[in-house]
């Protein structure tokens, strides 16, 4: 089981370091101003959630500027792909110069667009067959219908971890009540704090069982 590891980041702030960009990503934004990426503290319960499904093929539903992106990306095996779908773009042009800044443009596919739209046409475009690991950290109220589409779409297999980020703050009930009762999944509640804040929120990990 993936267990919350001392995530200690020593970094020198130079290009082509992820470690630099998100350390300094989370320097901005705890004290200078506050910004919705994952953070620090529920960074470092992705990383192992990352490192013990070691996955090959990735799917992040809302990319924002990219902090998890690069997270993911850094940890993964050499010809593993990231695909990352961002709405807005004008984040989405920020995230794409953070994740050349990290230097992982090779394992990155940034997307526009919207999810449900976007979902259905994975496997044609993309030469997906299904993803080893789904990071959702877009809109909480698509948590679900997404969840759902993946499943319709053949996009999950036995075995694929769902992650999903803000599931206390802002909240995703109906997400957590559907991975939490459903029987073809295995879901776990890591317990954090919102990004740079004392509030409350946490990581649901819920394996798909087929
Ligand atoms: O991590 C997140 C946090 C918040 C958020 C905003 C305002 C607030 F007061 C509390 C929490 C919103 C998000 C939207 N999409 C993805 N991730 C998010
Ligand atoms: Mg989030």
């Amino acid at each position: 089981e993936a267990d919350r590891k001392e995530c200690t980041q020593v970094t020198h702030v130079h290009e082509w370091d992820p470690g630099s960009v998100i350390q300094a990503i989370d320097h901005y934004c705890r004290n200078k101003e506050w910004a919705m990426n994952v953070g620090d503290e529920k960074g470092c319960i992705l990383d192992s959630v990352v490192s013990e499904v070691n996955p090959a093929t990735v799917l992040e539903l809302g990319t924002y500027c990219g902090y998890s992106t690069v997270r993911i990306a850094r940890l993964l095996p050499p010809h593993a792909k990231l695909i990352t779908l961002e709405f807005n773009p004008a984040v989405a042009a920020i995230a794409r110069q953070v994740i050349a800044w990290a230097g992982l443009e090779d394992k990155v596919q940034l997307v526009e667009g919207a999810s449900g739209d976007f979902i259905p046409r994975i496997k044609e475009q993309f030469g997906v067959k299904t993803f080893d690991l789904v990071f959702l950290d877009h809109w909480k109220e698509y948590y679900l219908p997404d969840t759902k589409l993946m499943e319709e779409c053949g996009l999950l297999r036995k075995g694929s971890v769902l992650l999903a980020d803000n599931v206390v703050c802002p909240g995703a009930p109906d997400y957590l009540e559907y991975v939490r009762s459903s029987p073809r999944y295995e879901s776990r509640y890591f317990k954090s704090h919102l990004e740079y804040t004392k509030v409350e929120d946490g990581l649901e990990k819920s394996v798909f069982l087929g």
